[in-house]
This record gives C-alpha cells, sequence and structure tokens, in this order.
C-alpha cells in the first residue's frame, strides 16, 4: 500500500444539479469521505472538489444563486484540486465554442465545444487510451463536449476521434465522460493521486 491510498480525503462534490449520488458512492468505495457542497462555508473544510456532470447552465445559474462561482475560483487558487466530470469540464473552462450565454468558471486554458459530439450520438461508451492509466479505460459519453483547444499548460490525458476528451492543467482535471457511471474506479484515483500530491506541498 503507498502513502496515498492510506489517506482519507475529504473530498467536495458541487451539489447544485446533477450527477453526484454517483460520485459520492464512488469516493466511499474507495474509503474516502464525500461532502455535498451546498453553500461557500462548506468548501472550507474539503481537500478537493469534484464538479460533476448534469446540465451546465442550470448548475452555474445555481452557483450563482449561492455564491458559488467566487468561492470555487478561489479554492482554485490556492491550488486544491477540482474534476470536472462533463458539465463540471464546462464550467471549468476558459472559453466555449459558439455559446450564446457562456457559462464559465474560466480557470483552466482550455476551449470548449458543449455537446459536441451531437445528436446521433448523445450517448455512447468507448475504451479510451488515457496517460497514466495502463489498460483501456471504458468510457461513458452522455451529451458530451470535447476540448477544441488547450493552452500550453495543458496537458491532455485521452482524445476519442480526434477530440480532446480528457486533460490536466496543474491542480485542474477534466473528462467529457462520466467516471462515476462506471466500476472502474481508475480515473478517479488519478484525481485522488493529485489531491494527495497537493495535500502533501501544504503540510
Ligand atoms: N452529461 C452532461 O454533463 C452533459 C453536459 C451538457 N451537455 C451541458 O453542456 O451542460
Amino acid at each position: 500500500m503507498n502513502s496515498m491510498s492510506r489517506n482519507k480525503y475529504r473530498i467536495g462534490i458541487l451539489s447544485m444539479q446533477g450527477a453526484t449520488e454517483e460520485h459520492a458512492g464512488q469516493l466511499r468505495d474507495l474509503g474516502h469521505e464525500p461532502i455535498l457542497i451546498k453553500n461557500k462555508e462548506m468548501l472550507e473544510n474539503v481537500d478537493g472538489l469534484i464538479i460533476p456532470g448534469g446540465e451546465s447552465t442550470a448548475i452555474w445559474r445555481l452557483m450563482k444563486k449561492n455564491k458559488l462561482i467566487e468561492a470555487v475560483q478561489q479554492f482554485a487558487q490556492l491550488k486544491k484540486p477540482i474534476f470536472g466530470t462533463c458539465a463540471g469540464l464546462v464550467l471549468l473552462g476558459k472559453s466555449q465554442v459558439e455559446t450564446e450565454e457562456p457559462v464559465s468558471l474560466k480557470l483552466m486554458d482550455i476551449k470548449v465545444k458543449r455537446n459536441g459530439f451531437g445528436r446521433q450520438k448523445d450517448s455512447f461508451e468507448a475504451n479510451l487510451d488515457v496517460k497514466g492509466i495502463k489498460e483501456a479505460y471504458p468510457a461513458v459519453f452522455i451529451r458530451a463536449p470535447y476540448i477544441e483547444s488547450v493552452g500550453e499548460n495543458v496537458e491532455v490525458l485521452a482524445a476519442y476521434d480526434n477530440k480532446i476528451v480528457a486533460a490536466r492543467e496543474d491542480n485542474l482535471l477534466v473528462a467529457a465522460f462520466h467516471p462515476e457511471l462506471t466500476d472502474d474506479n481508475r480515473f478517479l484515483e488519478l484525481f485522488l493521486s493529485m489531491v494527495g500530491e497537493k495535500s502533501v506541498l501544504m503540510i
């Protein structure tokens, strides 16, 4: 057992709208404590944050209402790890392609195409090669966005059909798919290892 798996982390799951319970279950399976974040005070006591999938405009509006936009931006500035899945990826990105009402925390240097995989392929599964994960990872895509372009400090972790679907920039990790909807915990473990790295630095 390595030092990271011995630690138990408190991981916030932004609970405005969307898929929160599945993330909570997967965190519990790995021995960590999920905290459903409903207001900015609750952010103070977590080691990392997951922004789940759902509907990014709905999540954005509820974040505004609950004064969570600046609070999450500050959380990121403290270099605490944030993992955005699907709608969470949309929200973390700095800019979006062809959107009338951009919803963006302006944190990660990526340009996002919302619903990028189009209507025909609203939902699908694909085995992905992910940097840092040894064997193919079964990814579930649901009305998924993709990343059209990345800034120089962003590391691309996976692509599907020549479109970027997972990436990391320092303390920020994003996936266009839903790791919480499979029994395969390896993508979540990637995030937990980032939480481990950062908490070592903060001691
Ligand atoms: N599964 C999802 O999270 C879908 C995201 C949705 N298409 C959005 O942009 O909000």
